[in-house]
């Protein structure tokens, strides 16, 4: 496997969010009630993405106790999970903050990021709405899901694979020569895999297709 098979992912979040649960529930599809959260966790995994055999490398963070830990997890990463709790909006504005650090310190290299809202079996302790989520993803041009660790495998499944397959593609169209001239259709061909397959040949996105964005 070639190192440009290989997807560094970080997951990210205020405390007790559930990034370990996410994280669990993706690479095991079975929920663990409780973890020890001292540490950082790093996973090794291989996905398949568009019958590509890819290994993604998942850091699961706790609390970074310096301002230097948090950038040294966003400089390490080339795809970022950021989760906060549907019931928790302090943890939503850590989301924020973090969404706009990882573009500080990224930009402007290309990179990936989903916005992930956890526990939304907890409805009616919910104080962010799925409108909220979605409005914050659109200002930062993230993915957006919202899912629950505790009661569902597929919709956590779908928002780490949608997002490792941004990420590959990313690295594919990184990985293009830089100084071959593109024709137009192998330009699409990447900014199709990137957006899907709206994109046309004039080189503009069909502005009616919004980011992926689902509630499993
Ligand atoms: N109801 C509900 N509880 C959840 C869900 N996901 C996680 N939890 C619970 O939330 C608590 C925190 O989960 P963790 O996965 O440890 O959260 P974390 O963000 O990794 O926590 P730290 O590493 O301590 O910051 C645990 O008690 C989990 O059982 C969910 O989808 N629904």
């Amino acid at each position: 496997m070639t190192n440009s098979n290989k997807i560094k992912l970080v997951v990210m979040g205020a405390s007790r969010v559930g990034k370990s649960a996410v994280t669990v529930r993706y690479l095991t599809k079975r929920y663990i009630g409780e973890y020890s959260s001292s540490t950082d966790m790093i996973y090794r995994h291989n996905t398949t993405i568009d019958n590509t055999t890819t290994e993604v490398e998942i850091l699961d963070t706790c609390k970074c106790s310096s301002t230097g830990c948090l950038y040294d997890h966003i400089r390490w990463g080339e795809a970022f999970v950021i989760v906060y709790s549907v019931t928790d909006k302090t943890s939503f504005l850590e989301a924020q903050f973090l969404l706009g650090k990882v573009g500080e310190i990224k930009l402007p290299t290309y990179f990936s990021t989903l916005l992930l809202g956890n526990k939304r079996d907890l409805d009616h302790f919910r104080k962010i709405c799925v409108d909220e989520g979605q409005e914050l993803s659109l200002a930062y041009s993230c993915q957006f899901y919202e899912v629950s660790a505790a009661e569902n495998f597929a919709g956590v499944s779908l928002a780490f694979q949608t997002l490792l397959r941004e990420a590959r593609s990313i690295q594919l169209l990184k990985a293009l020569p830089i100084r071959r001239k593109l024709g137009v259709n192998s330009v699409s061909k990447v900014l199709g895999s990137l957006f899907g397959k709206n994109y046309n040949k004039s080189g503009q996105g069909d502005k009616r297709k919004k980011r992926p964005s689902l509630s499993i």
